[in-house]
């Protein structure tokens, strides 16, 4: 049997090299008349595991709602790789896989039904979704549930499945908002380990959005949001700097500072 097909390496052809996975430039975002996201700019490259660390309230699921489409980018633009978001949905969507940060498996269907149903919606046929559904179940340990319901599985269990089927379409980025949300510590770690091989080892772009900064290893790529605005960007070292800190505690709480209330 040949090898199953993977989201491509990071790239080895000159020109895709230096093609940013996700670019974000001038984007900014209003409910009515409060402006929550202020001409956010951030880019992620093939291969990076970029950790977006925000509090409560920053515009982290604002940001992923803009980059998913659900919301529409009127300010700013979007592009994965190359493919504007508003001109080319169609081609920039193609390469996006998503965790959004609600679960949203059935949790009545066994995990090769979620699996078969998410697969149908993105044109993949049935032989070609067996195969692809094995693999990823096989990929997370849980090849040997797969005729379990969801219902049946932990938290953690079931925050992979929702990466398994992330991966079904075969995207290029990968986007993730705090999918560690009330894991415990084992369950959280394989998850990241988990990402992060798929990061190394098979050039997949990750944006995963958490408040927490243990997810942050020193090979990280970081973005700070606080307030919808970046506050830092760029590998741990630079995070430090630009929190004036010897800790990324420390650089977190200075650069999340709650900025004063606009006089009267
Ligand atoms: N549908 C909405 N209508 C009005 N305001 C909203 C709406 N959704 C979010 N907000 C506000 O926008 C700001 C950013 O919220 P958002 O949910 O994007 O932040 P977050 O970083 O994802 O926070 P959390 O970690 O709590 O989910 C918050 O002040 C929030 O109250």
């Amino acid at each position: 049997m040949p090898p199953p097909a993977r989201p491509r390496p990071a790239a080895s052809s000159g020109s895709e090299l230096a093609l940013p996975a996700l670019e974000v430039s001038g984007l900014s975002h209003a409910y009515g008349a409060r402006r929550v996201l202020h001409e956010v700019s951030l880019r992620v490259m093939p291969g990076e595991f970029t950790v977006l660390l925000g509090p409560n309230g920053a515009g982290k699921s604002t940001l992923f709602a803009l980059i998913t489409r659900l919301f529409d980018a009127r300010q700013g633009s979007i592009r994965i790789f190359g493919n504007e978001l508003r001109r080319r949905p169609d081609l920039a969507l193609a390469q996006l896989g998503v965790v959004f940060q609600q679960p949203t498996l059935d949790p009545d269907l066994t995990l090769r039904q979620n699996l078969a149903y998410s697969a149908a919606l993105h044109g993949i046929s049935r032989a070609e979704a067996r195969r692809r559904s094995a693999e990823e179940l096989a990929r997370i340990g849980l090849d040997q549930r797969a005729d379990d319901t969801v219902r049946s599985l932990s938290g953690g269990q079931r925050r992979r499945v929702e990466i398994a089927r992330a991966l079904l379409a075969r995207p290029r980025l990968l986007v993730l908002d705090e999918p560690t949300v009330g894991l415990d510590a084992a369950s959280r770690a394989f998850l990241l380990d988990h990402v992060r091989g798929l990061c190394r080892e098979n050039g997949l772009a990750v944006l995963w959005a958490t408040h927490l900064i243990d997810e942050v290893d020193a090979s990280a790529r970081i973005l700070v949001l606080h307030e919808g605005r970046i506050r830092a960007s760029g590998s741990v070292p630079e995070a430090l700097a630009a929190g004036g800190a010897a800790t990324l505690r420390e650089a977190f709480d200075h650069l999340t500072r709650t900025s004063p209330e606009p006089a009267p």
